[in-house]
């Protein structure tokens, strides 16, 4: 490989995590636009950040309109999109800190890609299970209807599709569960591995 010689530093990701107090893996939201994604990771952050977690989130505001902003919705950018962002959540998870990331990620393959460059044992899946329908109605940022009128080209869900996981580690109902209770479920699993990792 081009000569490239990897530097082994003093300080490791144990440490740092030793020093934080707390294990750092990812925590993956998938699911449509409008399902609820930014909505929960939002407030599942402040949740664990409250209690001392360092936390860190990566969301389309953040990437989509810095580092990937050369990125459109084709497959290919798609899969550059979140190829990097799977890249950087690496390094962050390195730096001992919890990341929330919520990305679309709509086919399994881009799921499977993501979770092998971040690591099986770093990589917790939730899927925002909001039927189409619902994510219809509510269109939070009108980008729905202007897709159903042809102004936007591969929309998820539209003319793009979406593939549900078939395995998550969570599944949120939106349309169905309580979004307090739905977040505490998440809380909940997360503090788990938080606790776990922390003993180990
Ligand atoms: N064509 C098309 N399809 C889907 N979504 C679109 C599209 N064009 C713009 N948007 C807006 O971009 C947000 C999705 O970006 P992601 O980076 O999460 O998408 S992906 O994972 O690369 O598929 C998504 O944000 P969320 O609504 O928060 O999911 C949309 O607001
Ligand atoms: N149980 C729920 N969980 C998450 N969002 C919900 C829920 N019920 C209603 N909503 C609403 O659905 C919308 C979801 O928008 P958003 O979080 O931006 O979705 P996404 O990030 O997936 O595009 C918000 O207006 C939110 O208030």
């Amino acid at each position: 490989m081009n000569n490239i010689i990897p530097h082994t530093f003093h300080v490791t990701r144990e440490d740092r995590n030793k020093l934080k107090g707390h294990a750092s893996f990812v925590v993956w939201f998938t699911g449509l636009s409008g399902s609820g994604k930014s909505t929960l990771a939002n407030m599942v952050e402040k949740r664990l950040f409250e209690k001392g977690v360092h936390t860190f989130s990566l969301d389309g505001d953040n990437v989509r309109g810095g580092l990937n902003k050369n990125l459109g919705f084709s497959r290919e950018d798609r899969e550059e999109n979140l190829r990097r962002i799977a890249e950087v959540a690496k390094l962050i998870v390195d730096s001992g800190s919890l990341v929330i990331a919520s990305f679309i990620s709509p086919l399994a393959s881009d799921r499977a890609f993501v979770k092998d460059i971040i690591g099986v044992q770093d990589f917790v899946e939730v899927f925002v299970n909001t039927p189409l329908e619902i994510c219809e109605q509510r269109d939070v940022k009108g980008l729905y209807k202007k897709a159903r009128a042809g102004e936007i080209k591969n929309f998820t869900g539209i003319d793009a599709p979406y593939e549900a996981p078939r395995f998550s580690d969570i599944e949120v109902k939106t349309d169905l569960e309580d979004l307090e209770l739905s977040v505490e479920r998440i809380v909940n699993y997360l503090n788990t591995k938080l606790e776990i990792n922390r003993n180990e």
